[in-house]
This record gives C-alpha cells, sequence and structure tokens, in this order.
C-alpha cells in the first residue's frame, strides 16, 4: 500500500506507542436522552509508530456490500478482531485493559473484540448508522475508538431531534460512546474534499449477547 502519512513533529518512529492516563483527563459530554460521549485527547503517545504498524501489520479487507440494486465497494479498509484474539500491536492490549480498568467491566459493557477501520483518503467515510451487533441492540452499551493519523471528524445526530454535534478526532485521540448512544444517537464519518492523509480507528467493542 502506498500512502504518505504526514508524521508529527514530535514523534519519534522507533519509539513505542505508550498510553496517558485516563481517569481526570477524560472529559464527559452528557449528550441528553442518556447518552454521553467521553472524550480524552493525546491518549496514544508515539502514535506515528502505532499508525505505522497497524498501516503495515493489519490484514486489511476491502468490504463489497448490497446496496439497493447494486454491490458496491465499503469506502474504508476494515479488519475484526474477537474474543481473544492477539491484537496487531500490543498497545491495542494494553488499551482494551485500560479501558475496562477505566470503566469497572460493568456486566455485558467488558471491551471484548476490536474492529479496525483504514480511511485511505477523505473518500473514505462511514454513512450515519448506530453500532449493532447479532439483531438487536436494546440496552445501554459502550463503544471506545482510538484515532490515529489524519484526524476526521466523528458527527453525532440525535435521532429525535436530529441535532448534530461534530467531534474531530486527532492523532492519538480517545472518544467513548456509553449509555444510550447507540440506540438514540447515529454516528458517522463524512467524505471531506479536503486533502486529508489516511486515518486508522480502532473500535473496542463488548460482546453484545442477548442475555448478558
Ligand atoms: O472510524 C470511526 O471513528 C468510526 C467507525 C464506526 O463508527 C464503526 O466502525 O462502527
Ligand atoms: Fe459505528
Amino acid at each position: 500500500m502506498t500512502l504518505t502519512y504526514q508524521s508529527s513533529l514530535f514523534d519519534d518512529l522507533d519509539a513505542d506507542p505508550t498510553l496517558a492516563a485516563l481517569g481526570r483527563s477524560v472529559q464527559r459530554i452528557d449528550l441528553g436522552e442518556g447518552a454521553w460521549l467521553d472524550l480524552r485527547p493525546g491518549w496514544v503517545e508515539n502514535s506515528d509508530a502505532l499508525f505505522e504498524r497497524l498501516a503495515g501489520d493489519v490484514p486489511w479487507q476491502a468490504d463489497r456490500r448490497e446496496m439497493y440494486d447494486r454491490i458496491v465497494d465499503v469506502p474504508r479498509l476494515v479488519s475484526w478482531f474477537g474474543p481473544g484474539s492477539r491484537l496487531p500491536d500490543s498497545v491495542l492490549h494494553e488499551a482494551q485493559n485500560a479501558l475496562n480498568d477505566h470503566y469497572g467491566r460493568p456486566p455485558g459493557q467488558v471491551f471484548e473484540t476490536a474492529g479496525l477501520c483504514f480511511y485511505r483518503t477523505g473518500d473514505d467515510s462511514i454513512a450515519w448508522h448506530g453500532d449493532k451487533v447479532g439483531d438487536a441492540i436494546d440496552r445501554d452499551t459502550m463503544v471506545a475508538i482510538v484515532s490515529v493519523g489524519a484526524a476526521r471528524t466523528l458527527a453525532v445526530r440525535s435521532r429525535s431531534t436530529g441535532e448534530v454535534r461534530r467531534f474531530p478526532l486527532g492523532h492519538g485521540d480517545l472518544l467513548v460512546m456509553g449509555g444510550s448512544t447507540q440506540r438514540t444517537h447515529e454516528h458517522a464519518i463524512a467524505k471531506t474534499k479536503n486533502a486529508v492523509g489516511p486515518r486508522i480507528s480502532v473500535q473496542f467493542r463488548p460482546v453484545w449477547s442477548k442475555s448478558a
């Protein structure tokens, strides 16, 4: 894959990525209707190295989806790691553990899987959706997103009022969607005509069994 990535001035590609603290540095945003977001900018330090490793080492897949009467390319590359999988970088295991420690492993909301998305250019995107596993999601849950590479904006829209709020996600930032967010709101990463470099996001999710 030939993608040029403008690394930040301060990161050292030979330095291992590390995690800063969570704790009080996490900012809670109340979206109403039982939905909330937590933001922790700059959680992953030396995230240039993480970007480079994920870009090179992850078995990226180009998915195709049926849409109306056509089969279309999904506008991003993806990769998914189920419970107990070895993740493509040890800092991702540390991140999953740190998130579980921070949130205290509430029943049914223990982070166990990692989904990865690769947005190659501003043409790559994800349309409005609420995350769903299985048939339905009818209770509160959390989805934690770690973003590396170019900054892209995650938009969050209330299903009832249509109100949209936008959260720019930069290199090494953490955003956690919690409470009712997947039911009462949708989220999306819009395409952009701005010249943006590639971005990789890692989404940590619980396993949503119906009985949990
Ligand atoms: O890339 C992101 O930050 C969001 C990805 C997402 O919403 C998803 O994969 O469900
Ligand atoms: Fe999502």
